[in-house]
């Protein structure tokens, strides 16, 4: 289990990382997100000793990441995709790093195979795309076959089948017992593979649960022929009605069948019904602008 305990983390008089605590469990994917600058990617340098923390702790199975023997054995990271000397061959590139964490050159091949960058292997990684950037980034994380996975923003230059590809990676690893987090400003791009959302605002952990409690259905789009006597309707229920440009009614707390029984019994023509999640950015504004002030 990796225990992070109060880490801060401070450049000059700014806080860029305030008091952030956490556990993250085997057998599970947790998404750390918040818009850029939010702190993710500090967090998970401090939480691998790539900076120091001005405060806090985060340990792996009660030790810190620079006091387990073998690291690159225990936490396979995607901190930094770019950082590949660009004159090596991927193959080659992974061949240093397997000697480095102690792991056998015939491995080198199989993650290869495994990422999809095979017939790549002997390119140089200069000339290779983001998304072949990225696969070479986890293949290198792959490598010593590590029960923790951290990635960063693992998703950047993937296309839609490799973001299917690394969902199925991540949620198999999990379904194997392996602990796994990664990061991302787009919710879009994790929600479906993950089982926890760790949110980070401006430094802070401004919520922490799994994506239904935090992201479940909030309201209700409905499109009918007249929507201004639709949204009077369901004003005169006592729904809070916001009108989008497109002549969409968005209906806030309300179900379907809430609205469609209001539009019923008006007898309004609806042409579209359907329920609609709040988005990060939503989330973000009700989690920062709450006027309990308790979810920070
Ligand atoms: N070496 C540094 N010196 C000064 N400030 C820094 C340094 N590294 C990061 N920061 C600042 O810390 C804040 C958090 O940055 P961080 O990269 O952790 O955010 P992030 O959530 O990962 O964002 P992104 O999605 O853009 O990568 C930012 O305001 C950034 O400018």
């Amino acid at each position: 289990m990796i225990t992070v305990s109060g880490l801060t983390k401070r450049y000059g008089d700014r806080t860029v990382v305030d008091d952030v605590s956490f556990t993250l469990e085997p057998g599970t994917v947790t998404g750390f997100l918040g818009p850029n600058g939010a702190g993710k990617t500090t967090t998970m340098r401090m939480m691998t000793g790539l900076v120091p923390a001005s405060a806090g702790v985060a340990t792996v199975d009660g030790r810190s990441y620079g006091e387990l023997p073998n690291p690159g054995a225990v936490v396979g990271t995607l901190l930094d995709a770019s950082a590949v000397h660009p004159g090596r061959t991927g193959r080659t590139h992974l061949r240093l790093l397997a000697s480095a964490v102690g792991v056998p050159a015939a491995r080198v091949d199989e993650v290869l195979h495994q990422v999809g960058l095979a017939d790549a292997a002997r390119r140089r990684v200069g000339g290779y795309s983001l998304g072949m950037r990225q696969r070479l980034g986890i293949a290198g994380a792959l490598l010593a076959d590590p029960p923790v996975l951290m990635f960063d923003e693992p998703v950047n230059g993937l296309d839609p089948e490799g973001i299917r590809w690394m969902r199925d990676l991540l949620r198999g690893h999990a379904a194997r017992g392996g602990t796994v987090l990664l990061s991302s400003h787009l919710l879009g791009e994790v929600e479906h593979t993950v089982d926890r959302l760790l949110v980070i605002g401006d430094g802070r952990i401004v919520a922490d649960g799994s994506v239904t409690s935090l992201l479940g259905a909030d309201g209700v789009a409905v499109r009918a022929l007249q929507p201004r006597a639709l949204a009077v309707a369901l004003e005169a229920a006592g729904f809070h009605v916001e009108r989008e440009d497109d002549g969409v009614l968005v209906v806030a707390d309300a179900s379907p069948a809430e609205v469609g029984a209001v539009a019923a019994a008006g007898g309004h023509v609806l042409v579209d019904l359907r329920p609609v999640q709040r988005g990060l950015e939503d989330l973000f504004f009700q989690l920062t602008t709450s006027p309990k002030g308790n979810l920070r």
